[in-house]
């Protein structure tokens, strides 16, 4: 298929072409140039809209194997086109977990029948995510694990992420580390602060994400590997970063579009969609979180697209699974909260939510580039809409955004030239 995206503004992480046309030929970007003379099987009227590269979700929950009745590879990989990503990072935390070649195998197979984004699985770092035996890290990455993870869980043991770490270095594997102290977390299921008080629910520290943090950055500077540190929440962790950088250790990190959108306030209501791990923190993190994107201490925007079912949720804040949906959600949001608050600019989209998560896959793309794939999102950052429940495309329903009036909406998605969402047509 043609496609010919006329007089449209391309935005990428490094610069800014207005008024330009794009031509797409098959799955490749053909050419980006004002004024192209082209005809075009499809053509798109790109005026007042904007075009980033196809966004990359370093960290989702696809529920697949296992428990799809919370989410399929399916119908999560077609809400991540809606959201306006071609490529998505699937966490192992299923059911069997993606330990060993045979289940990375089923996920690709399953994502490539689907079609609507690329699937990266990221493989478990040890066996059924026990905390102890080690996976095989270079048969999975020949199986096709894009990094490695225990993410839900952290890797409690020192000696056990030691060793991980080491068998990182020799295959130049990627570990991304979900940071809690979990043997300290006890009962608690929301941020521990004046707001856990007034709605007597049991409280989470900061140190228990900072603590882990800090050990993850010093052994990974020890053996000398690069980490990648999950969904940051706090004003210590983004200060931990920010300092293990400025010292030269290889450490990068991303965050939720929750933890710069909302704070704890949302579960003075008991509302269980407000209930994610790490929990929705207070309003000097939530500066502290838009700050480091700013200044690019945190690389990434990674939703940790996280569904549980209506049945799962209903049981009650203290009860209910910890987690939420995202992929819908992160761009109107990351509009909503950064963008028009002037935090961040076009750039600044491009570069954490494409750019900087290809570079730390060590993958090429998250650019719009003549003869490059045709991964491309287009946007309007000027739209308002609420979003309800009838208009959510994943299978979940489980988010604390329901009902908000939000700024900025994906049109089409495009993904190696072929229409993965149309909002015209959905
Ligand atoms: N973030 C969450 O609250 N939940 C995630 C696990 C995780 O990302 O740690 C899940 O798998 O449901
Ligand atoms: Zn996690
Ligand atoms: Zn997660």
């Amino acid at each position: 298929m043609s496609i010919l995206i006329r007089n449209i503004t391309a935005v990428n992480a490094d610069g800014i072409q207005q008024n330009t046309d794009i031509y797409i030929e098959k799955d490749r970007i053909a050419e980006i140039a004002a004024g192209i003379s082209q005809t075009a099987e499809r053509v798109i009227d790109g005026t007042g809209l904007v075009a980033f590269p196809g966004f990359l979700d370093l960290h989702c929950h696809l529920r697949d194997p296992g428990l799809t009745y919370k989410e399929d590879i399916r119908s999560g990989t077609r809400a991540a086109a809606a959201g306006g990503y071609t490529a998505v990072c699937c966490m192992p935390n299923t059911k069997p977990v993606i330990d060993c070649a045979e289940v990375i195998r089923y996920v690709l197979r399953q994502a490539e029948e689907a079609g609507y984004a690329e699937v990266l699985p990221v493989a478990a770092i040890t066996r059924g995510m026990g905390g102890n035996e080690l996976t095989d890290f270079p048969a999975l990455l020949r199986a096709g694990a894009a990094a490695f993870s225990d993410d839900g869980l952290p890797v409690a043991k020192d000696e056990v992420i030691l060793a991980a770490m080491r068998q990182a270095k020799g295959c130049r594997a990627l570990l991304m580390l979900h940071e809690e102290d979990l043997k300290n977390r006890g009962q608690g299921i929301v941020h521990d602060g004046q707001n856990a008080k007034k709605a007597r629910l049991a409280g989470i520290p900061r140190a228990i994400e900072e603590d882990m943090t800090a050990r993850d950055i010093a052994f990974a500077e020890q053996v000398g590997i690069p980490i990648h540190i999950c969904h940051v929440s706090t004003a210590g962790s983004v200060q931990l970063v920010r300092d293990a950088k400025k010292r030269g250790v290889r450490v990068t990190c991303e965050t939720g579009p929750h933890y710069y959108s909302i704070t704890d306030a949302e579960i003075l209501d008991g509302n269980p969609n407000a209930k994610v791990n790490p929990p929705l923190r207070e309003e000097t993190d939530r500066e502290a979180v838009c700050r480091g994107l700013a200044d690019g201490t945190i690389d990434a925007i990674a939703t940790d697209h996280a569904p549980h079912s209506e049945e799962e949720k209903a049981m009650g804040i203290a009860k209910a699974p910890f987690g939420m949906i995202g992929f819908e959600t992160a761009f109107p949001l990351t509009v909503t909260h950064l963008f028009e608050s002037g935090i961040i600019g076009l750039t600044d989209i491009a570069r954490l939510l494409s750019k900087r998560p290809h570079e730390i896959l060590g993958r090429n793309g998250g650019e719009l580039k003549k003869n490059t794939a045709a991964d491309i999102v287009i946007c309007d950052m000027n739209e308002k809409f609420v979003y309800n429940k009838d208009s959510v495309v994943s299978k979940a329903r489980n988010s604390p955004f329901l009902g908000m009036e939000l700024k900025g909406r994906v049109c089409y998605t495009i993904r190696k030239g072929n229409f993965t969402y149309d909002r015209q047509a959905d």
